[in-house]
């Protein structure tokens, strides 16, 4: 059986600002992740790993070269067309962003809501049931407030998996958390992911967790080149 690749990104460059003060952050980047991959990209502060990430993400608009994500071209394309895409995606952030007010539970079932047509009992049974995957079962009707920040990290991956997304899309998803639960979030995705079948590009600094990855890739200086070779 053939896969498709899920994302491929071909000679793309990116610019912020414009005029004089107009600075280029990404050049001639060319990537394919196949589907159901995990890649890591790493690399220095600043060389532009979460700028990627937003293109790819659909988050923002490509300029130039080419972005095919899911078989669809993104370079340019409409705001329609990007809000449409990012409903393929599930998002863990660095800050968790979760809704204050609301519960483990009630977060985890807005990541239905793109399912306009699921009838709510199927979003409640959907909800608790992937909190059930993240250990969480007990906490269902706990406010972000009232949860560690490796349970809160817990819900944002319960929330960004629960609408079986093809792809997900991590920034430093484990950098607010000690060992242990870093550990243990990046095990779970990896775990849910590989039953879901879905394709990550984690970005992160973490070193602690590069294993989890199938692929490392390496961003230095707006340039993505393979991983350096490890320093023992
Ligand atoms: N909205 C923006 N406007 C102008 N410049 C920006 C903007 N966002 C990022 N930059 C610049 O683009 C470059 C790449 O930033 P980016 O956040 O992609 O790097 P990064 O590799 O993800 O860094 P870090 O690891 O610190 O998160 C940096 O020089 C940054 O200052």
């Amino acid at each position: 059986m053939t896969q498709n690749p899920a994302i491929i990104v071909q000679q793309v460059d990116h610019y912020f600002g414009s005029g004089q003060l107009q600075k280029q952050v990404l050049f001639d980047i060319n990537l394919q992740i196949e589907s159901g991959e995990i890649v890591i990209m790493t690399g220095p502060s600043g060389s532009g790993k979460t700028t990627l990430l937003t293109l790819i993400g659909s988050l923002r608009s490509a300029q130039s070269g080419s972005l095919k994500i899911l078989g669809q071209e993104l370079c340019q394309a409409s705001r329609d067309t990007l809000t449409q895409a990012r409903r393929n995606n599930g998002y863990i952030f660095q800050a968790h962003n979760l809704h204050g007010s609301l519960t483990a539970l009630e977060n985890v079932q807005m990541g239905l809501e793109v399912h306009g047509s699921m009838l709510k009992a199927e979003r409640h049974e959907r909800a608790a049931e992937m909190l059930k995957k993240v250990g969480l079962e007990d906490r269902l009707h706990y406010l972000p407030s009232g949860l560690s920040g490796g349970q809160k990290q817990r819900v944002a991956i319960a929330r960004a998996l629960v609408s079986h997304p093809k792809i997900v899309l991590a920034d430093e998803p484990t950098a607010a958390l000690d060992k242990k639960s870093g550990r243990d979030v990046v095990d779970i995705m990896h775990d849910l992911a590989k039953q879901q079948g879905c394709t990550i590009l984690l970005v992160t600094h973490d070193n602690r967790i590069l294993d989890i990855a199938d692929r490392i890739i390496y961003m230095e200086d707006g340039r993505l080149s393979k991983q350096p070779e490890a320093v023992s």
